[in-house]
């Protein structure tokens, strides 16, 4: 199946969860358009895991239709979507410690049966100019910043036409989150669609045109980032237990 190079990620009242029998997100929708990045914000549970793993055909839906490009893609494998372009950076980066950096991105570009060209490797690591002066070290051996830059190389070089990352931020220094926002929006502005899973609101803010709010099993609101700020947008998301901090 080759979707059009426009192709939409759609979720259409999908609920999902990683029992089969066990919903942590109910009545779910969402739309990704190229070159648009949306967010999703939710507390650590809230199931931001669960919806990149569902749309990344890592989890099976219960109920309701993931599209792409207008075409039903439940039936296909996680390597399948790759292939066609949705390219999931999980939550932790994933990296492979002992590898190096060139190797880590050709293994990535194989996932989806390509090489990695000189040309592939020039084009990705000119968002990531560390890599090109890493690229033989082993991951294990670059900071935090440096592995999430290299988990979403890894996502580039597969070509994708959406990408999905599941909390880049988590444990990074605000300095590494500031050219984190930078490289995304310039991925974002190349055409690639964004979904951002994330608890960090600055880099929401900073990158995605809409933001969904995940509590209680569903999207519970969808707002600017800039609302993002806003009590009653605040109290919705962090509830009666939360404070403001976690923001
Ligand atoms: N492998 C699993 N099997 C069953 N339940 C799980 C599994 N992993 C997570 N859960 C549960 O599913 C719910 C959603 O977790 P998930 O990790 O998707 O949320 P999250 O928003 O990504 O949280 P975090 O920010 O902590 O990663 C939580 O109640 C969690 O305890």
């Amino acid at each position: 199946m080759t979707p059009p190079r426009d192709a939409a990620l759609d979720l259409t009242s999908v609920a999902t969860g990683y029992l089969s029998d066990v919903a942590v997100l109910e009545d779910i929708d969402l739309h990704v358009e190229p070159g648009q990045a949306v967010g999703v914000i939710g507390r650590n549970g809230a199931g931001k895991s669960c919806l990149a793993l569902t749309i990344a055909g890592q989890l099976r839906p219960q109920a309701g239709r993931v599209t792409f490009g207008g075409a039903d893609i439940a039936p296909l494998s996680s390597r399948a979507r790759a292939g066609l372009g949705i390219a999931l950076v999980p939550e932790g980066r994933q990296v492979f410690g002992q590898l190096t950096v060139r190797e880590n991105l050709v293994v990535a570009a194989y996932g989806v049966g390509q090489r990695l060209t000189p040309a592939a490797f020039d084009a990705v690591t000119e968002h990531f100019p560390v890599l090109r002066t890493k690229e033989a070290d082993l991951a294990a051996s670059l900071s935090g910043g440096e592995q999430q830059m290299l988990a979403i190389a890894r996502a580039l070089v597969q070509s994708p036409r959406i990408i999905v990352c599941d909390e880049p931020s988590l444990g990074l220094a605000p300095v590494a989150i500031d050219v984190l926002a930078r490289v995304l929006g310039s991925i974002r502005d190349s055409g690639v669609g964004l979904l951002l899973m994330e608890q960090n609101r600055g880099l929401l803010e900073d990158v995605c045109s809409s933001v969904k709010l995940l509590d209680g099993g569903g999207i519970k609101l969808t707002v600017e980032p800039r609302d993002l700020s806003r009590p009653e947008v605040m109290a919705a998301y962090l509830g009666h237990a939360g404070s403001a901090h976690a923001l």
